[in-house]
């Protein structure tokens, strides 16, 4: 006969004469008793053995008398105690008694409710009278304790039991202990010889169809055994990262924008008081998309800009004195940066009047025609964002970005001054790569110039940004090269093991 491996330790275990409890089984076999218990009821299934069931009270000492295990129990020491203050048979006073018993506390009240009860002497007007023959060695209850420990709850009589837990000192429960004993047909398969069957570690078609899944023994779980990796579709980790950084800022109070990647030059340059000479406007930096130019501006908007161009805005305001034309404006481009969907928002073009405050953000792509590099790609996303609020200072704009970046674990930011025509002041955000240590530029920041709110019809303060989601993406994870991250060039096994919980 075949049996599976616990089920073979077990019936041979097992006696026909003797029924040997799980637990002594188990000790012996060094397996769980639990496991034995099943063996033990499969092979009482099989007619191998019969297992006996009887109810045992357990006992166990209490906290408390743990400690009267090591210390005495209260009574005897107030015995001891009072035989120490030097009344053997004559009385001594009861605070003389309590000093040379070492009691205090709780114990005190618990000696002298169990001294009398047990013989150790009499308690009378704030005198204690100590029995002389007394003999606190052979105390039940301190006998009794000791015999718990050690496991030898039977030698307790009843009596003494209740008393105990009366006292609180033990717990009683009862327990179900079970006993297997060989049957006949048990030891005539022993005699016949049990193997062990194999053990088998998944159900197929053919164990099922000719039943034998009934005899094999399936192997157990391992559940934390190395799986293979599987390559099924997933999120891009920069998709998670931007789902990230969403949460994050919907948390800080910010409203989305959504906007054309392909806009008039307006909307991208001219609206952030970028003169139309600018070497950023030129094909090296930007991608001009040869299509028909933006059909209509924003008359009003488009005046304003214009006259900001030329003349400034404000009483002493100052322009560039340089041409301005509107055919240049309307030009379309891939967006350079996202500062066109801050700048149709602001214009009230995409919402209508805004009111202060005001939290906007986008995560959308910027579009450079730069060189590719570990932290240049010509396609990248961006975090724009901006606050129109009454009063705004450079401390908002810190502020806001500690905060920010500190839900990334980013906490040591940099700041240092720059220029845009569309910020005063302006400041480029740093923080330091985890693995290279490299300080990198993670944003570029200010609060909008006259030039820019005054055309867009905004009478408040601005504080604006626009932060790069990869170089986030490198700090948060480590990777090197911005290429490895997203991109044509990107790194499979990058795509594949990248964690970004959001
Ligand atoms: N447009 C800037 C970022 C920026 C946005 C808003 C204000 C200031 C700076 C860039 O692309 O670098």
């Amino acid at each position: 006969m075949q049996l599976p491996e616990t089920q073979v330790a077990v019936l041979e275990a097992a006696s026909a004469d003797d029924p040997r409890t799980v637990e002594s089984i188990a000790e012996q076999l060094d397996r769980k008793p639990a496991a034995v218990t099943r063996a033990a009821f499969e092979l009482e299934d099989e007619g191998l053995v019969a297992v006996h069931e009887s109810t045992e009270e357990s006992v166990s000492l209490t906290e408390e008398a743990e400690t009267y295990l090591e210390d005495g129990l209260p009574e005897v020491r107030l015995y001891e105690g009072a035989l120490d203050a030097g009344g053997d048979g004559d009385s001594v006073q009861m605070g003389q008694v309590i000093g040379a018993s070492g009691l205090d506390g709780d114990a005190v009240d618990i000696a002298l409710s169990n001294f009398a009860r047990k013989g150790y002497g009499e308690i009378d007007s704030g005198e204690i009278t100590p029995t002389p023959d007394a003999d606190p060695d052979s105390d039940a209850e301190a006998v009794a304790l000791e015999s718990i420990a050690d496991g030898d709850s039977a030698s307790v009589s009843g009596g003494t039991l209740d008393q105990l837990e009366r006292r609180d000192l033990i717990e009683r429960s009862e327990r179900t202990v079970r006993s297997v004993q060989l049957t006949d047909a048990g030891v005539t398969e022993l005699m016949a010889g049990v193997e062990t069957a194999q053990e088998v570690d998944r159900l197929t078609a053919e164990l099922l169809t000719s039943g034998e899944w009934r005899d094999v023994e399936f192997s157990e779980y391992n559940v934390a055994a190395d799986a293979p990796d599987i390559d099924g579709g997933r999120s891009h980790p920069l998709r998670s990262m931007a789902e990230r950084v969403k949460d994050v800022l919907v948390g800080m109070g910010f409203e989305e924008m959504h906007g054309p990647h392909a806009d008039a030059e307006f909307w991208i340059n001219d609206c952030l008081f970028m003169p139309q000479d600018h070497p950023a406007r030129t094909h090296w930096d930007q991608f001009a998309l040869d299509v028909p130019p933006m059909g209509e501006l924003p008359d009003d908007v488009r005046e304003r800009v214009e006259s900001a161009h030329r003349e400034g805005v404000g009483e002493d305001g100052q322009g560039y004195h340089s041409p301005w034309g509107e055919e240049m404006a309307r030009q379309i481009d891939l967006r350079g940066h996202t500062t066109s969907l801050s700048a149709r928002y602001l214009s009230g073009l995409a919402e209508g009047d805004l009111e202060p405050p005001q939290r906007y953000f986008s995560i959308e792509k910027a579009y450079r025609n730069d060189e590719i590099d570990s932290t240049h790609l010509l396609e990248f996303f961006q975090i724009e964002g901006w606050v129109m609020a009454e009063d705004l200072s450079v401390r908002d704009l810190m502020g806001t970005f500690t905060e920010f970046y500190e839900q990334f674990g980013i906490t040591d930011l940099r700041f240092k001054p720059t220029y845009n025509p569309y910020t005063e002041p302006s400041f480029e955000l740093f923080g330091e790569h985890p693995v290279t240590g490299e300080v990198v530029e993670i944003g570029n920041s200010g609060i909008f110039r006259p030039e820019m709110l005054e055309p867009l019809g905004i009478e408040h303060d601005v504080m604006a940004w626009g932060l790069a989601l990869e170089r986030l993406m490198m700090l948060v994870t480590g990777a090197e090269d911005i290429r490895d991250v997203h991109g044509t060039l990107v790194d499979l096994d990058y795509l594949r093991t990248e964690e970004v919980r959001y």
